[in-house]
């Protein structure tokens, strides 16, 4: 096996690869920015000779026609020069905002491919960072330290082959400076690479505390938590501001070493280079023009000097862009899935046993039950007994560890996701509504149901009235979280939401909770007619059973097993649990 460092380096190149790979999809654009560089090293690469040209020629000669020309065609080295250099920059810039897009794209359509397991385990802000921070310095890399560091390669090979042809000796002398210097920068990249993919890490870790805070404020204002909070954020911050001066102490035990190589070889060349003068054996131009060279050396090393920190930052970068990008996807369809198209209403679990990702215990334990057509189901238990869990593994946002669940004989896996999950009309218990209007929110997943639908829906989950009251009716905008509205009336929009797709299983995953019993029976009362005329089978997840008690039949879950089932009157007289739960919901209510 290798070290964990060799790992973390390989896949790191591997990743920066795979970016250079993804410049295919501009290849012109790429091409473009290539040519203006080589075109810009050529125009760099004329300029000393045309000093040289101008003083041995015209200076030393005496001969002004030659100073003129060769000034004129200094000026047109330096247009073609800034001409180049725009060119370049620009091209550059646009393929870097092209992989930048596409990663974008492609890491946000990977995360709505993502199972339910994934999202259980990845945190929020981290993969935040990674659609944000990550891909911008990808970005960078591609706009900037790309393109700098194949324009230093170039110009150093240029350049050194220019400087052989006109003093070998001196060019020797000078030329020691690049495979130093190069040594120095592989040392510094292969030591700090890990830093650099702790940097983005932290920098994940600060904005979950952040994102955590923003979604918790209130929380924390009701506990007075704020100084806590403050100094975990300013912790962390203190640790993200450590590692990155870290980075720079690097950068400074590196670089001093190359400033100085590069002042001992200009003292180099000057003294060598003089005592060659003197002794005639090289001209003063050649020496101008040598020196002006000299700068040309030193600027790619400098640069490719810069540009490795930022190369380093990327490749990390890049590690955990692609780390999201090729996550597996547990739940996806079989090759040979086949479209659900109508639903009898004969969904069977038979042994069906679930054990969450990385759980020691199973959340369900030989589940086996089958439902009739148009049945109205009621799952009934403790908190944490598992009832949301059954009602997971129907749309196979998980699936099942053992055992199976039909619909109509058929495994639900052999059905593509999307049909399945289009046909499942689901509540769930936390409700997310998105920003925009309400309209909106209810028609979500039919974005242009006409009004009449829209309101209808809104009767039936009790919300029509309150809707109809705002100022602005259907137009009134929600924040994000839907704030300005209360649990209750974010549950019924989210029931509205769902009545209006065109389920056929209808699941109700304690979607009253936050309602009060009253409005609840309504909507129960509203739900049981359209239920019945457009669900082939229904499930309410409820804890409380007058909300379930007028269902065909209840499933009683204790502690992921399937304990009793029968309807209202028939699990009073046989099981002892229900009686419980019963009296125990009877006693809360006379206490109240
Ligand atoms: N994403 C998850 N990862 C790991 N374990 C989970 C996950 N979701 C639920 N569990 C565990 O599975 C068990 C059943 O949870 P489930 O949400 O199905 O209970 P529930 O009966 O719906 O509870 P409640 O009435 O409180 O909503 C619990 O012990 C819970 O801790």
């Amino acid at each position: 096996m290798l070290p964990q460092s060799e790992l973390t380096e390989n896949s790191s190149m591997q990743a920066i690869q795979r970016v250079l790979v993804s410049l295919r999809n501009y290849r012109w654009i790429s091409l473009g920015a290539l040519l203006s560089l080589l075109l810009l090293t050529v125009a760099n690469a004329i300029t000393p000779q045309l000093f040289r040209w101008g003083i041995d020629g015209g200076i030393v000669q005496q001969n002004l026609q030659i100073v003129l020309y060769s000034a004129a065609w200094m000026v047109v080295a330096a247009i073609a020069r800034g001409l180049f250099n725009f060119g370049q920059s620009y091209w550059a810039e646009a393929a870097s905002q092209g992989v930048a897009y596409d990663l974008r794209n492609k890491i946000f359509s990977k995360i709505q491919n993502l199972s339910f397991s994934y999202h259980d385990k990845a945190q929020t802000s981290q993969l935040l960072t990674r659609v944000t921070s990550d891909i911008e310095q990808i970005r960078t890399f591609v706009g900037t330290s790309l393109i700098q560091v194949i324009g230093a390669v170039v110009t150093l090979v240029t350049i050194a082959v220019v400087l052989l042809i006109m003093n070998w000796r001196l060019a020797l002398i000078t030329l020691t400076v690049v495979p130093i210097s190069g040594w120095l920068m592989a040392r510094f990249i292969s030591r700090n690479d890990r830093l650099f993919g702790q940097i983005q890490q932290q920098l994940g870790d600060l904005n979950a505390v952040l994102q955590e805070n923003l979604v918790g404020i209130r929380v924390v204002k009701a506990f007075v938590r704020e100084s806590a909070e403050r100094s975990r954020y300013t912790g962390l911050n203190n640790g993200l501001v450590t590692a990155n001066m870290r980075t720079i102490d690097a950068i400074h035990n590196t670089f001093p070493f190359i400033f100085l190589l590069s002042n001992l070889v200009t003292l180099a060349v000057f003294g060598y280079g003089g005592a060659q003068v003197i002794g005639q054996r090289f001209s003063i131009g050649e020496l101008v023009a040598f020196n002006s060279y000299l700068v040309l050396v030193l600027q790619p090393i400098l640069l490719i000097g810069f540009a490795a920190p930022a190369i380093a930052q990327a490749a990390a970068s890049a590690q955990r862009v692609y780390e999201v990008v090729d996550a597996a996807v547990e739940i996806r369809d079989r090759t040979d899935a086949i479209e659900f198209k109508t639903c009898g209403g004969r969904i069977t679990f038979e042994n069906v046993s679930f054990r969450y990702p990385g759980a020691t215990t199973e959340a369900l334990k030989d589940v086996s039950f089958e439902t009739k057509p148009k049945e109205l189901i009621a799952v009934l238990g403790m908190t944490g007994s598992g009832k949301s869990t059954v009602m997971n593994l129907i749309p196979r946002f998980y699936d099942v560890t053992n055992g199976s669940i039909r619909i109509d004989g058929r495994d639900v896996r052999d059905f593509t996701l999307k049909s399945l999950r289009a046909h499942i009309g689901i509540v769930f218990q936390e409700t997310t509504l998105f920003s925009g209007t309400l309209r909106e929110n209810i028609a979500y997943a039919k974005p242009n149901a006409p009004l009449a639908e829209v309101i209808e829906a809104a009767k039936t989950a009790q919300i029509h009235d309150f809707i109809d009251g705002l100022p602005d009716g259907y137009e009134t905008i929600v924040g994000e979280r839907g704030i300005g509205l209360s649990g209750g009336q974010k549950q019924r929009i989210a029931i509205a939401r769902t009545l209006l797709t065109d389920y056929s299983i209808l699941i109700l995953d304690d979607s009253t909770s936050a309602v009060d019993a009253k409005t609840a029976a309504q909507i129960q009362a509203e739900l049981d007619n359209l239920m019945r005329r457009k669900a082939c089978v229904t499930f309410v997840v409820a804890q409380r059973i007058s909300t379930v008690k007028n269902a065909d039949r209840i499933l009683l879950i204790d502690k992921g097993r399937l304990v009793a089932q029968g309807s209202h009157e028939q699990l009073m007289q046989t099981s002892p649990l229900y009686g419980a739960i019963l009296e125990s919901q009877v006693k809360a209510k006379e206490n109240k």
